[in-house]
């Protein structure tokens, strides 16, 4: 049987904004924007490949929460599972991406997200604004 292929994504959030990451690479991702994260390898865990990639791509320790949302379908045949987390130590740099953004409620929709992001970010939102 071909194992699920899973991405995880973190949903950073601090004082109330959501954490969006614009993508460098592959050309016809870069300036779309995202949450951290990336493929889980083998043998490792889903929150261990949460943490590894926030600290390869921003620099930080996350401490991972809730779970948002089930599994999100991807474009390219992932699925995406995505993680509340909050930043333990560090201060997250764009080490792998163009830039970071800390979205607040309402700026949520400035970024172009990629596509299969959206109803993630719809989810997020609500989280938000119920806790705002
Ligand atoms: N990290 C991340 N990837 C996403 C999101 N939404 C989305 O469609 N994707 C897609 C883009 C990529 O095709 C794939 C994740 O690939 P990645 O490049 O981040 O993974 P990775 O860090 O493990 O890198 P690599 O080994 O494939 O080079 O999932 C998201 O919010 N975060």
């Amino acid at each position: 049987m071909e194992p699920v292929r899973l991405v995880v994504g973190a949903a950073i959030v601090e004082d109330g904004r959501l954490l969006a990451a614009q993508r460098s690479r592959p050309a016809e991702l870069r300036g779309r924007w995202e949450f951290p994260g990336g493929k889980v390898e083998p043998g490792e865990t889903e929150r261990d490949a949460l943490v590894r990639e926030c600290v390869e791509e921003l620099g930080v320790r996350i401490a991972p929460g809730e779970r948002v949302g089930g599994d999100w379908p991807l474009d390219n045949g992932y699925v995406m599972r995505v993680w509340l987390a909050a930043v333990r130590a560090g201060i997250p740099e764009p080490v792998e991406h163009l830039a970071l953004r800390w979205l607040a409620p309402d700026e949520l929709y400035d970024v172009p997200w990629l596509s299969a992001d959206l109803p993630v970010v719809a989810a997020i939102e609500k989280i938000l604004r119920n806790n705002g």
